[in-house]
């Protein structure tokens, strides 16, 4: 398979080695000021795109007017799916985002909604996360914790929407990002009561898991239509 590679910064690096362990072609690879031109498109069979919060959309958006199926796991650009969907629509196009592309965290996803439909019966817990990253990270909170609460509030009713940091409010989830070293990526959510805690948590060793998964993505993505989904691939 053909792949277009945008974005060549520690997760674009990463996925271009499997994927040639995997006998794909880099079609091309475009980073910062690498203009992204119709003719790169024309010798791509699908595209991944791992860049930054602000560039994501326009990646998106070209990927999906010049017809090549595009996967993105850029995380902190959300507010504009609505527009990408519609961009998706018009141009018959296919597209799917993943906030983590592994396979344990989206196992974790599950666990975390399991969780949060059990303890919606007890009132004395109240819920919180955690994620921890690398210093260079660039959003906070994660894309990961935001998919991590929105399955709570989903499940859990006292709480209807999350908030980064401490909250006073009890309908607010505390989500408390934490920036250390070389963290490839942690999550854990906790449910306090005056007397224990129960807490689970998700800890990538390495940012293995995500390229594997975004590369499995990608070789099942042209096959499919529309607006996708990682369950749609996992099937968990
Ligand atoms: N969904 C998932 O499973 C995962 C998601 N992520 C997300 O992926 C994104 C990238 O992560 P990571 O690789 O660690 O970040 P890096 O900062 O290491 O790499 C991002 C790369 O994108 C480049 N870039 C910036 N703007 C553009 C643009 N307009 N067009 C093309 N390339 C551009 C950067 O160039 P320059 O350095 O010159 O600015 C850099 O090379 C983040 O949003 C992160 O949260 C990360 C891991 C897993
Ligand atoms: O920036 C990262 O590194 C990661 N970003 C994703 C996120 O924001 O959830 C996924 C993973 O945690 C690593």
């Amino acid at each position: 398979m053909r792949i277009l590679l945008i974005g060549h910064g520690k997760m674009g690096k990463a996925i271009e080695q499997y994927a040639i362990q995997r006998d794909h072609t880099i079609a091309a690879t475009v980073d910062l000021n690498d203009p992204l031109m119709p003719t790169i498109a024309e010798q791509a069979d699908v595209a991944i795109e791992f860049t930054h919060p602000d560039a994501a959309f326009e990646n998106i958006k070209f990927c999906l007017e010049n017809k090549i199926p595009v996967l993105s796991g850029t995380t902190g650009w959300l507010d504009k799916m609505p527009e990408i969907e519609k961009i998706c629509k018009e141009n018959d196009g296919t597209f799917l985002y993943a906030s983590n592309f592994s396979l344990g965290v989206n196992l974790f996803f599950k666990l975390n909604e399991q969780l949060a439909a059990l303890m919606n019966r007890q009132e004395k817990y109240k819920p919180a996360i955690t994620e921890v990253h690398h210093t260079e990270k660039k959003d906070a909170p994660s894309g990961t914790a935001i998919t991590l609460a929105e399955g709570i509030i989903e499940g859990f009713d006292k709480v209807t929407e999350w908030k980064l940091g401490k909250s006073e409010k009890e309908n607010e989830l505390p989500i408390f990002a934490e920036r250390i070293g070389e963290v490839p990526g942690t999550h854990k959510i906790t449910y306090k009561s005056d007397v224990d805690m129960i807490s689970i948590e998700h800890e990538a060793f390495s940012r293995d898991g995500f390229v594997e998964g975004a590369v499995l993505v990608a070789e099942w993505l042209p096959q499919q239509k529309g607006i996708k989904k990682i369950d749609d691939f996992l099937k968990l």
